[in-house]
């Protein structure tokens, strides 16, 4: 028997969230990467998704070729009161069009790029060759993932092996965290405000 949901590890509630991951590199303008990103979360509001924290936007190589325009990562955790992932995988789709995202080339540049990071822990394989995979099949490889989701969710566990986000981003090398760094800007005032300490 199939089993959808993870059950041998436990995890509190701060770490059971949806958590998505946005990206961009192109066009190549460092205000213009941030434009998309905040249109998407903009664009994601109007989809009856509540972003509830979104981490601040990181500049970070582009990977696996650092020749390709450097892209601007962000992580958001959001609120969706839908049960089936795979329709929320379909409306970060249609953001990434709306957002001007042609699929072209596996890491081609991108206008928008939005990834299911995990969906409240739940661990599934995909059904298709391109149906969905939870959590995300290459995020614990990620920096660009993994620095950003640890600014807002410092206690999240890897729903699979149930590691500790630091012990995930301990296990990166030097060379797959080197040249990520925070940008300027606040892609969503309610956290910025909720950091700094204000009602
Ligand atoms: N958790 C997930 N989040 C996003 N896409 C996923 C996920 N699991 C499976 N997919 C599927 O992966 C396919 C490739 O997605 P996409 O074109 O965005 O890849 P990519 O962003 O270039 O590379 P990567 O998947 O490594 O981030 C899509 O068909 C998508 O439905
Ligand atoms: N730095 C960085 N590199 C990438 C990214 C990304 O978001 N950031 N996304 C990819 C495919 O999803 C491939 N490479």
């Amino acid at each position: 028997m199939s089993m959808p949901f993870q059950q041998s590890l436990c995890f509190n509630e701060a770490q059971r969230g949806i958590f998505i991951a946005l990206g961009a590199n192109r066009p190549y303008r460092r205000h213009t990467l941030f434009e998309n990103l905040h249109h998407a979360l903009q664009l994601l509001s109007q989809r009856e998704i509540s972003i509830l924290s979104c981490s601040r936007p990181w500049r970070t190589p582009a990977w696996p070729d650092p020749s390709q325009p450097p892209f601007l990562n962000a992580v958001a955790r959001i609120d969706w009161a839908g049960e089936d992932p795979a329709n929320l995988m379909q409306i970060l789709h249609e953001v990434e069009t709306v957002c001007g995202r042609v699929r072209s080339v596996r890491n081609a540049p991108r206008t928008l790029d939005l990834d299911l990071i995990d969906f409240k822990t739940r661990v599934q394989a995909p059904k298709t060759a391109h149906g969905l995979s939870l959590p995300h099949p290459r995020a614990n490889d990620r920096a660009f993932v993994l620095l950003p989701l640890r600014e807002i969710a410092p206690h999240w566990r890897c729903p699979v092996s149930g590691a500790f986000i630091d012990t995930l981003i301990s296990r990166l090398s030097w060379n797959d965290r080197k040249g990520c760094r925070p940008a300027g800007g606040v892609l969503h005032a309610a956290t910025h405000r909720l950091k700094r300490g204000a009602t």
